[in-house]
């Protein structure tokens, strides 16, 4: 146990007392020693930090401190758990939710850091750095065997063009890199400003580049987005990067396509365990002669640790006041106060965002990012004095399956910028004619290209008896809760359909909950001023299933498959 340079003040036993059993650096702990008691003993044990926890109000930790459900509910005092850092991944959220604990981080802290990191990453797999620094230091003078690459003119293909990845295209230019991407929810127009060309999918770019980088959070989407097939479709001279997350790359694939020869190299600061575990594919690849690796430094440098530092320490002097903080991960959408009028509706715009997302957007290579939203409250719900947690609620949607942004009222508007999201609100007080008391519109549509009217999708819900239902999807007209699996197909309107599709989820052992037709609603405008997907016609429909069972890209497969099937998603809500 050691401790470290600021070392806890006289306690005050009037004092709240803040425990920070990691390196955090001294620029916002100063922040808080003139309040607090700040205990800052690094090297603790899981079971020191838990013996001593019941005398604290604040805990901050950067990766190595695992917060579990077990240090969670031994601080009994504890209010607040801070990330000095971004990934939450070390915290039980949902563990220090269930105790009213706030946990905040700094989303945007340590970006320039990790963006440098994967530069330096970069050159050193095309100079082969670390190589040549090992055998001079065994002292051999190797220059033939170390011959390397020039970046400039070369192809660099980011996967992720969020915070992190965005900032490495713009290095990359600077180095002269033809800089291609792929991130479905991601802004055309900013990547267009930053000479990134957007290309729908990884397919599109993996025979093309000549280095590889993931900036994408680990997601259930991404959990080994790069296996074996995507990395035999590489050049032989291509090198990977990973100063994301462990896990988005298949770590055994990487070993196998190293030693085989599928790419030439690798640069690695992530890993699926840390430290990795001994004879874990990740531990033999930190041994590979052509891996370049490094311990997790991608937000090691003073000045991240600095930012990270004062951003976090701020919201902690602010919540141990009784404030609000501004990058809160678990803080409710929702007020005590607001709870039992607006409850149902935000989970109804909650569900909306991320139906809109899985299903317009995700693999059909539409965007989030430049799409303008607008969000319409009919009859009752347009009398709430306060629709805030309404719009952070389809922000929150919208963002839910692509990011691990951690949307709340304080942040959403901030969260909606980044991502380059405009929504509007409008008020409908009128209830004469309205089917349903609580009705919320969604309609969303850009700007088209060349001054043409761009396309535009629509969902309707509303709210009955405190649940949420879907009345309009598209062009179809539907009545179905937005809840579990759904599997939606849109295909033409003709008998056998409901047949085909019911073989197809049988042979895979897939149980149909429910099972919906949706018929087209022609009243909207006719269907080539609907600019969906630009298969539209008058005799579509959309079946709507609720499932339950494993679900794999097979059975998806199998569906597009069936006759008369014009495209197939799959929603998890
Ligand atoms: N090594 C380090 O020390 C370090 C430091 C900072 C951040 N990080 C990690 O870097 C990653 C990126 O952070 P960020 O702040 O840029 O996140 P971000 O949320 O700003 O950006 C993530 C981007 O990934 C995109 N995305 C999501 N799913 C995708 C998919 N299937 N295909 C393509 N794109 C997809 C999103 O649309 C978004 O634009 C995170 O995993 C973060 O934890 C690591
Ligand atoms: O999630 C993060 O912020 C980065 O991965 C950095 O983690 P660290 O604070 O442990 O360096």
């Amino acid at each position: 146990m050691a401790p470290s340079a600021v070392d806890a003040a006289p306690s005050h036993p009037a004092r709240p007392r803040i425990l920070v059993p990691e390196k955090v650096s001294p620029d916002g702990l100063a922040l808080l020693t003139p309040h607090f008691d700040v205990d800052n003993t690094t090297g603790l044990s899981a079971d020191e930090i838990i013996s001593k926890i019941p005398n604290y109000h604040g805990l901050i930790v950067r990766s190595e401190t695992k917060v579990t459900a077990e240090v969670l509910q031994a601080g009994k005092k504890l209010k607040v758990v801070a990330r000095a850092g971004v990934g939450v991944d070390n915290i039980d959220v949902p563990a220090a939710t269930a105790q009213g604990i706030i946990v905040v981080n700094s989303p945007a802290g340590n970006i320039v850091a990790a963006a440098e990191h994967t530069v330096a990453l970069l050159l050193a797999t095309a100079r082969n750095v670390g190589r040549a620094d090992g055998t001079l230091k065994e002292g051999k003078w190797e220059r033939s065997k170390l011959v390397g690459i020039e970046v400039g003119r070369k192809t660099l293909g980011i996967i992720g063009l969020g915070k992190v990845g965005l900032k490495v295209a713009r290095m990359a230019k600077g180095l002269r890199m033809k800089v291609v991407a792929v991130d479905p929810y991601a802004s055309a127009e900013i990547a267009r400003q930053e000479g990134v060309e957007l290309r729908p999918s990884l397919a599109d770019i993996l025979p093309e580049v000549d280095f590889l980088t993931i900036h994408t959070p680990l997601l259930a989407t991404t959990l080994d987005l790069i296996g074996e097939e995507e990395l035999k479709r590489m050049k032989k001279t291509a090198r990977v990067l990973n100063v994301a997350r462990g896990g988005v790359y298949n770590e055994a694939a990487l070993l196998k396509a190293l030693d085989e020869g599928w790419i030439a190299a690798a640069g690695l600061d992530v890993f699926s365990s840390e430290p990795p575990a001994p004879d874990s594919a990740a531990s033999k690849l930190t041994k590979h002669p052509k891996v370049v690796a490094t311990p997790h430094l991608g937000a090691s440098t003073v000045e991240a640790q600095e930012n990270v530092s004062l951003d976090v320490c701020t919201q902690v002097l602010e919540i141990l006041r009784g404030g609000l903080p501004t990058s809160a991960v678990n803080i409710p959408i929702i007020l005590p106060e607001e709870y039992r009028k607006l409850e149902p509706s935000v989970q109804l715009v909650e569900k909306m965002g991320r139906l809109y997302t899985q299903h317009f957007v995700g693999g059909k290579g539409g965007m989030i990012g430049g799409r303008k939203f607008e969000l319409t409250y009919h009859g009752e719900l347009a009398k709430m004095p306060n629709t805030k947690p309404l719009f952070a609620a389809l922000v929150k949607g919208l963002v839910a399956s692509i990011s691990d942004s951690h949307v709340n009222i304080v942040n959403a508007n901030l969260i909606a910028q980044q991502k380059a999201i405009s929504i509007s609100e409008t008020f409908q007080n009128e209830t004469k004619g309205l089917l349903y008391a609580n009705l919320v519109t969604l309609k969303a549509h850009d700007n088209g290209d060349g001054g043409k009217e761009g396309s535009q999708q629509i969902i309707e819900g509303y709210t009955s008896d405190q649940r949420a239902y879907i009345s309009k999807l598209d062009r179809f007209n539907a009545n179905f809760p937005p809840e579990g699996t759904l599997i939606i197909l849109h295909n033409y309107d003709q008998p056998g359909k409901i047949g085909g599709v019911g073989t197809v989820l049988g042979q895979h052992g897939i149980n149909i909950r429910f099972m919906q037709v949706g018929s087209l609603d022609r009243g909207l405008a006719p269907p080539q001023e609907q600019a969906g997907n630009g298969k539209e016609g008058d005799n579509e429909a959309l079946m709507i299933l609720g499932v339950d069972g494993p679900l794999s890209g097979d059975v998806i497969d199998g569906l597009r498959k069936s006759e008369g099937v014009l495209d197939v998603s799959l929603v998890r809500l």
